[in-house]
């Protein structure tokens, strides 16, 4: 991508840029302005003072000297004031964009991106695009309109010199062009491999108590090591590469072109075409000039190196957002019909042929071995992901065809490992209902069986509950995270493995509670446990992603040999229990 290509790619997405660039673009040229005047009165320094030995001229030139300086460290100040303002505020707007579009992804399409790979676009990438517009192009175009200034001058001064001079400068250009364009490919493996690493890390430090207690860190340090083994000869090649470019260019910059000044410059003073006095201050001219070029080449191999990040960012600001339109869904039936649904890369479907439906005030139960396909089918329901065949319509609107905020605003799902934040009891609540009263907040969690635990906390409702809600049980955590659903109070309610962790006492006063809702709602509870299943309206059975059974509990129990086998051991547990 050009610097153009990205100025327009990142200006479209977070507006509000170009007036603030513009004043300092000025506040740029006043800096241009100021460091050409040194150099005039350098000549004058040089030629009427040194030269022609003119001392009454010495005064002005070094007031000039003084007056430039003041302007100059003024303009410096307020612009880097200015510019420090404009990063922070830019590299915010870019980080809530990012976020804001990750969060607001397709399921499907956020299931194509790595752990590493979202991490690194908000963090790593983000900052170096943050960068893109002071770097890459104010102190880019200065360095360019700067270098064109100082081609005139020296033109002006000797042309026939500096003509010559020029010659260093496509060659330099090109030399570092083509070094750029390796470390731009560098730098592109180098993405990979790192991502790679940032998606194990994650997962590390996210499973690190798993790895402590099945003794793997051992097993966990040798992938670490694997990972570095492949990251270090691409570093290494992109870094050689980077470092090649500048070193060239600082090479050309130091040795050559002043070399050439220097060798040709003296020709032409011994064969009378130019004077010492002339070729002095060329020579210093020159080498400003020459340190813009150095500039210029630095900033092309620096900006090959970060297009690999910036066009990571580019890409999830253009990513595919859910274009299909919100929905207001207002019937509460659930009718599905004829689904199909195969994740990519399986060979076999997960759900096949699947036809039933729930209407309000009914609970449906869905059962089955592990793997039949029960949480494919709930991800179905809540429009996470599109069958390939058939449809799952709610309220006789077709979810394929509405966004996922219009099934979000109607669907409720719990999990059995429920998404728990490091903040209060209370403020866990409050993400379901951000206005809810005090009143609101105990009697769900009452509802959930969870208020007498919470009552005989130090702090209650505003205990922390770490990170994940680690503080808490398994038991804690689902019945938390329950309250939360009935404070959010869905038309249609989703329990996947939701009461797995909890004993028997609590999972049935639950479950008591549960029924009792269900009247005004439509509910699915999708269940191992024969004590979640059999206060159910209806049961469906999956096996292998097909429905073998559905009809009421009774039924089943009395007539059906496959759900008779599939609760036999938990029936002869419960009624000893009893
Ligand atoms: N993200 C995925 N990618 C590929 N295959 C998947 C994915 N998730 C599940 N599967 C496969 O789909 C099938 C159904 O899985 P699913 O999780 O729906 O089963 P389940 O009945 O909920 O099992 P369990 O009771 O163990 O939770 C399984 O064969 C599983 O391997």
């Amino acid at each position: 991508m050009t610097r153009l290509d990205t100025f327009k790619a990142l200006t479209r997405e977070i507006g509000g840029i170009r007036k603030p660039l513009l004043v300092l673009a000025l506040f740029k040229l006043w800096n241009l302005v100021c460091g050409l005047i040194p150099l005039f009165l350098y000549s004058l320094l040089v030629k009427q003072v040194l030269v022609d030995k003119h001392l009454n001229e010495l005064w002005p030139v070094l007031a000039g000297y003084l007056a430039v300086f003041l302007l100059t460290t003024i303009g410096i100040a307020v612009s880097q004031r200015f510019s420090n303002q404009l990063i922070l505020k830019y590299d915010l707007r870019l980080k809530h964009k990012l976020l804001n579009k990750l969060l607001r992804l397709d399921h499907e399409v956020y299931s194509t991106y790595s752990m590493g790979d979202v991490k690194s676009r908000i963090e790593q990438d983000a900052a170096v695009a943050g960068k893109f517009f002071m770097t890459h192009i104010l102190d880019y175009s200065y360095a360019v309109v700067y270098a064109g200034a100082l081609a005139i001058i020296l033109l002006c001064y000797d042309w026939k010199i500096a003509l010559l001079s020029f010659v260093f400068v496509p060659v330099s250009l090109y030399t570092v062009n083509f070094l750029g364009e390796r470390t731009r490919k560098a730098g592109e493996e180098l993405w990979k491999l790192q991502n790679q690493y940032e998606s194990f890390l994650h997962s590390n430090l996210q499973n690190w108590k798993d790895i402590k207690t099945n003794n793997l860190e051992e097993a966990q340090l040798a992938e670490l090591n694997g990972h570095y083994k492949k990251i270090r000869p691409v570093w290494f090649r992109n870094q050689l590469y980077l470092h090649l470019g500048i070193s060239y260019s600082f090479f050309t910059k130091n040795f050559i072109t002043q070399l050439f000044i220097y060798f040709i410059g003296g020709i032409f003073v011994i064969q009378g075409y130019s004077q010492v006095g002339v070729l002095l201050v060329f020579i210093s001219f020159y080498g400003q000039f020459f340190g813009f070029i150095e500039r210029i080449s630095n900033s092309l191999m620096n900006y090959k190196n970060d297009s690999v990040n910036i066009s990571k960012v580019i890409g999830l600001l253009h990513a595919e957002a859910d274009k299909r339109p919100y929905k207001r869904i207002s019937g509460m039936d659930i009718d599905v019909q004829n689904l199909q649904f195969r994740y990519e890369g399986n060979d076999s479907f997960a759900l096949e042929g699947i036809s039933f439906s729930v209407s309000r005030g009914e609970h449906l139960a869905i059962t089955g071995q592990s793997g039949s396909g029960k949480s494919t089918l709930a991800k179905l329901l809540t429009g996470q992901r599109k069958p390939q065949g058939g449809k799952v319509s709610i309220g006789g609107i077709d979810l394929a065809e509405v966004n996922g905020e219009s099934v979000s605003g109607k669907v409720s799902i719990v999990v059995q490992e429920p998404v728990l934040f490091n903040m209060t009891i209370r403020e866990n609540l409050l993400l379901a209902k951000a206005g809810a009263t005090e009143a609101e907040l105990i009697a769900c969690c009452r509802r959930a069986s969870i208020y007498e635990w919470i009552e005989s906390l130090e702090h209650q409702l505003d205990t922390r509950i770490g990170e994940k809600g680690v503080k808490l049980s398994g038991g804690q955590k689902q019945r938390l995270s329950i309250a939360r659903v009935l404070l959010q109070d869905r038309d249609i309610i989703i329990f996947d493995e939701s009461t797995s962790a909890l004993d028997h006492g609590n999972e049935s006063d639950i479950i008591t509670e549960l029924q009792s809702l269900s009247s005004g709602k439509t509910m699915i509870s999708i269940a191992h446990r024969l004590s979640t299943i059999q206060g159910c309206d209806k049961v469906m059975v999956l096996q292998a992603g097909r429905v073998v059974a559905y009809d009421t509990h009774t039924n089943l129990f009395t007539r059906n040999e496959a759900y008779d086998m599939l609760f036999q051991s938990q029936y002869v547990y419960m009624n000893q229990a009893n």
